[in-house]
């Protein structure tokens, strides 16, 4: 590629959403989950996905990080098409995915922890993880696995900031956590999006995740049943008449 092209394809790459899935069909083997699903996620946006229990919500999340295999379709990070890179290339092009369950190494420290999530060596990485997350200060060298669940969340939280991601995918980020610690990670949440990052996120939640959201989607069987504003979710029964029978 000539330096003109890069120019005109980082452009090009500025101007599109962080995340398109465009027609998306995807699942395990022989069984479909995502029929033709269509989402986008803007810059800076927060993105509420929700559904009732097996819609599909966490297929497609592993859908996009590479985790399963997209049957047709295409997904497109900042314009470039992804669909048939591995999931450590698509970290390399700045997504970062928080699967359910607190994705942290558990044999070793939390600083250890926080020294794998820093993309680069960065001296200052520890010092803004601790910034954001002040329970895990005084913990550094406690083993991950003892943490408690919340400080679990906190540091799988964590790499969201040191890994400098472009797009960050969330998984039940509130699940089994005190409303203190749900509260503590939907505000850092919205502070990423607040610094530009992109965020597509599934919550048991629905009405604490509406809160932040500035655009939502409901999946039922696999398909998108609402495409919209997350206030009009908000209103009345709607969201249960979208959820309603699975
Ligand atoms: N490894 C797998 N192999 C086969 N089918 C699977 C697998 N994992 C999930 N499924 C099926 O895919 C469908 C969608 O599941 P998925 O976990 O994506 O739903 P979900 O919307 O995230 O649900 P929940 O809110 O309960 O987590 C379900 O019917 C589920 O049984």
């Amino acid at each position: 590629m000539t330096e003109l092209q890069q120019s005109a394809a980082s452009v090009a790459g500025a101007a599109s959403p962080v995340l398109a899935l465009h027609d998306v069909r995807a699942g395990y083997d022989e069984t479909t989950v995502l029929h033709g699903v269509c989402l986008t996620v803007p810059k800076g946006a927060v993105v509420a996905l929700l559904g009732a229990n097996g819609a599909g919500k966490s297929t497609l999340l592993r859908t996009v990080g590479g985790l399963n295999r997209l049957k047709s379709g295409r997904i497109e990070m900042l314009g470039e098409d992804v669909g048939a890179l591995a999931a450590h290339q698509r970290v390399r092009r700045g997504l970062c995915y928080i699967p359910e369950g607190h994705a942290v190494f558990r044999g070793l420290t939390v600083r250890e922890n926080l020294r794998l999530q820093a993309r680069t060596r960065d001296a200052t990485a520890i010092d803004r993880a601790v910034e954001a997350f002040p329970s895990l200060s005084g913990r550094l060298d406690q083993t991950a696995g003892t943490l408690s669940g919340g400080q679990q969340q906190m540091l799988a939280m964590a790499q969201a900031l040191l890994g400098e991601p472009a797009l960050v995918m969330v998984d039940e980020a509130s699940l089994g956590l005190a409303p203190v610690i749900v509260d503590e990670v939907f505000a850092f949440l919205e502070s990423l999006a607040e610094r530009g990052v992109a965020l597509l996120v599934v919550d048991q939640f629905a009405q604490r995740v509406l809160q932040i959201a500035t655009h939502a989607y409901v999946l039922r069987r696999g398909e998108i049943a609402y495409d919209g504003e997350p206030a009009e979710l908000l209103k009345g029964d709607i969201f249960e008449s979208y959820i309603g029978s699975g």
